[in-house]
């Protein structure tokens, strides 16, 4: 990809900070750590679409939302079948049921890609199709397919296509809990696959993305795939630890991005 001008970048940062589930799921999270990643997302360009965090924390991050007066802005995602994608479709219907019950509205749950690795199609799809259901019309399913495991272009093909026909309203890259997690090269088969299938499915590009310049890349694909007009917040994501704060250094070293009131 050509290098972004510091203006195109500047411009990429502040959309890559409004497309963001910013996440935190480490082992080591308590309320604590939750609460500070909620302040967080109070920021000078605006809020992340989502925070995203294991389900024991949905209502940690629900209070603290409420307390930054960011709960109709910012919504709650949460993970299942996480992150080993296993093959218990019952079991991550109701995971995906729980957490909803719990306030999530949005949940990013694991497609059991070893299965389809070795050759078990009928597992993934009913999965995504039990999850769909478990969602009832109140959250949003995204279907992590966990492309760096699956590595080879078909199977991240047909993973995704899976996906779209039992219902994933997103489909996403990795968990971030891998070795190989969101690339370019697996973004261009998923955003084609979305795109061939017609139907209106997002992308979220999650696990190892941590600069503006990463984010641009991500979002001139997109941007050239399906157009820049479907690269909103309800077709578009970065899943991310810790690319806030490589935008928000990038916006502040830029003098057209300074703050316009707000916060
Ligand atoms: O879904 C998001 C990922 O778990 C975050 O991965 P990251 O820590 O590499 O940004």
């Amino acid at each position: 990809m050509t290098a972004a001008t510091s203006i195109e970048l500047n411009q990429a940062a502040r959309q890559a900070l409004s497309l963001m589930d910013l996440t935190s799921l480490n082992d080591s999270d308590t309320d604590a750590t939750i609460e500070a990643l909620c302040q967080q997302l109070k920021t000078p360009y605006g809020s992340p679409a989502a925070v995203c965090v294991y389900p024991q924390f949905i209502v940690t991050a629900q209070r603290a939302l409420t307390a930054h007066k960011l709960d109709e802005l910012v919504k709650i995602a949460t993970v299942t079948n996480f992150p080993a994608g296993g093959n218990d479709i019952m079991s991550a219907a109701r995971e995906t049921r729980d957490a909803v019950a719990s306030g999530a509205h949005e949940v990013d749950v694991v497609f059991p890609y070893r299965a389809l690795i070795a050759g078990d199609e009928a597992t993934g799809l009913e999965l995504v199709e039990m999850c769909k259901a478990a969602c009832a019309g109140q959250a949003l399913l995204k279907v992590i397919i966990e492309s760096g495991e699956l590595e080879d272009p078909a199977l991240i093909k047909r993973a995704s296509e899976l996906a779209i026909e039992g219902g994933a309203d997103f489909i996403k890259t990795s968990t971030g809990k891998v070795t190989t997690n969101a690339t370019l090269e697996a973004a261009e088969i998923m955003l084609n696959a979305i795109k061939a299938s017609g139907k209106d499915v997002g992308f979220k590009a999650a696990g190892g993305v941590r600069t503006s310049e990463e984010a641009a890349d991500y979002l001139a694909l997109a941007n050239r795939i399906m157009g820049s007009a479907w690269v909103t917040p309800a077709h578009f994501r970065f899943g991310a630890s810790s690319l806030l704060a490589n935008l928000l250094n990038t916006l502040g070293g830029a003098e057209s991005a300074a703050p316009q009131g707000g916060y």
